[in-house]
């Protein structure tokens, strides 16, 4: 089995002395400052004049420009959307860059896909926590934590992994548990799993579930309530307990059920094409696509971010969700869906 690193296993005292620029305060972003913050660490928040700005202020954190906190710091976490972070990186960090400090990132995309290429006398390493920033703090909150992965790059100082595990553990993740890995499995793993499981294949499972039972006539309502709202509940079981755990709480029917037609909707066909998808991200076709989609302001991404708002499911949903406020969580939580869209 691999080595999963826990809080004991770490020495945190690494950072200790160092200054700490989380740049960018969205999903990840202020996750990652205020996590750090809470457990002493010394943290400045680099970004823009704007939104984040101010809530990055609220929330109580020394907030500077990009430039200026990656001029400041020994350890610079480039927490921006992963299209915008060359054209940053060059700008503004890389100027902060000198030898001795530490580029770190939450995902291995740009490095990997050479994008970014760092200069060759500073520690580069990756702290990718496995699940949604905001829930990275809320887990913090609660006491607990989102499991991480790190890989290391570039280990100029010797010490890169011990403050890649430091890192970790000042955001929470060592409660769950850390894994080594290389950007390389990071990278296309981790688009792997957002594409055809997490959100590409569930979205589209829920969505084909609900238009089928709408289409056959049967009310959008329970079709929303059966397809979308129960899903959570169903997962939160297979998150504590497995599958089996999951099947344990369902009707012996409803396993019957599982065991028959899952793989009716799942199949070998299913799998091939998940395996075409890996490989679209192995040979980087999938990363030039998407660059390619950036550089010209984002015609589809937009256009189907306005289609799926309009999808009958999210129309349902958001009327049976208003009477529902206990499913929403604290509204300065949500990553506001405008912002995706218009940027
Ligand atoms: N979202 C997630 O849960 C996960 C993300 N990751 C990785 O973490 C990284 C960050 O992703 P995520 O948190 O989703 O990013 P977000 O889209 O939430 O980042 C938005 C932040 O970036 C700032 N920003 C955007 N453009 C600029 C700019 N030109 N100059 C300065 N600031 C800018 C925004 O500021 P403003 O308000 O001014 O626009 C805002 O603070 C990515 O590498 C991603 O792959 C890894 C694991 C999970
Ligand atoms: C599943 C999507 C993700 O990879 C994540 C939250 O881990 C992302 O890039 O946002
Ligand atoms: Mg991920
Ligand atoms: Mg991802």
């Amino acid at each position: 089995m691999a080595k999963v690193y826990y809080n004991q296993d770490i020495n945190d005292s690494l950072l200790q002395g160092k200054k700490v620029a989380v740049i960018g305060y969205g999903s990840q972003g202020h996750a990652h400052a205020q996590n750090l913050k809470d457990l002493g660490h010394d943290v400045i928040v680099g970004v823009r004049k704007g939104k984040s700005w101010e809530q990055a202020e609220r929330d109580g954190l020394t907030v500077q420009t990009v430039k200026e906190a990656s001029e400041a710091a020994d350890i610079i976490m480039v927490l921006l959307p992963d299209e915008r972070q060359t054209a940053v990186y060059e700008e503004e960090i890389k100027p902060g860059l000198r030898s001795g400090k530490s580029l770190v990132f939450a995902h291995g995309f740009n490095v990997h896909f050479n994008q970014i290429v760092p200069p060759s006398d500073v520690d580069v390493f990756l702290v990718a926590p496995k699940g949604p920033g905001h829930l990275v703090r809320r887990t913090f909150e609660s006491g607990a934590g989102v499991p991480a992965l790190f890989a290391v790059y570039q280990d100029v100082s010797g010490q890169a992994k011990d403050v890649a595990l430091a890192y970790a553990k000042g955001i929470g993740s060592a409660r769950a548990g850390v894994l080594e890995t290389t950007f390389k499995e990071e990278t296309e793993t981790d688009l792997f799993g957002e594409q055809a499981v997490l959100c590409g294949g569930l979205t589209s499972l829920v969505k084909a579930g609900f238009e089928t039972l709408v289409e056959a006539g049967y009310q959008p309502e329970l079709a929303y309530f059966e397809c979308l709202h129960e899903l959570k509940l169903i997962v939160d079981l297979m998150y504590e307990d497995g599958l089996s755990g999951m099947r344990y709480s369902i009707s012996d029917t409803a396993q019957w059920g599982d065991f028959v037609s899952g793989p009716r909707v799942v199949d070998q066909d299913t799998k091939a094409r998940m395996k075409d998808i890996l490989t679209d991200i192995q040979t980087g076709k999938f990363a030039k696509g998407w660059l390619l989609e950036n550089q010209l302001n984002r015609p589809e991404f937009s256009a189907i971010v306005r289609q799926e708002e309009e999808h009958q499911i999210e129309k349902v949903g958001r009327e049976l969700r208003s009477m529902m406020p206990f499913v929403k969580a604290d509204k300065k939580e949500q990553k506001e869906v405008v912002f995706s869209a218009e940027n």
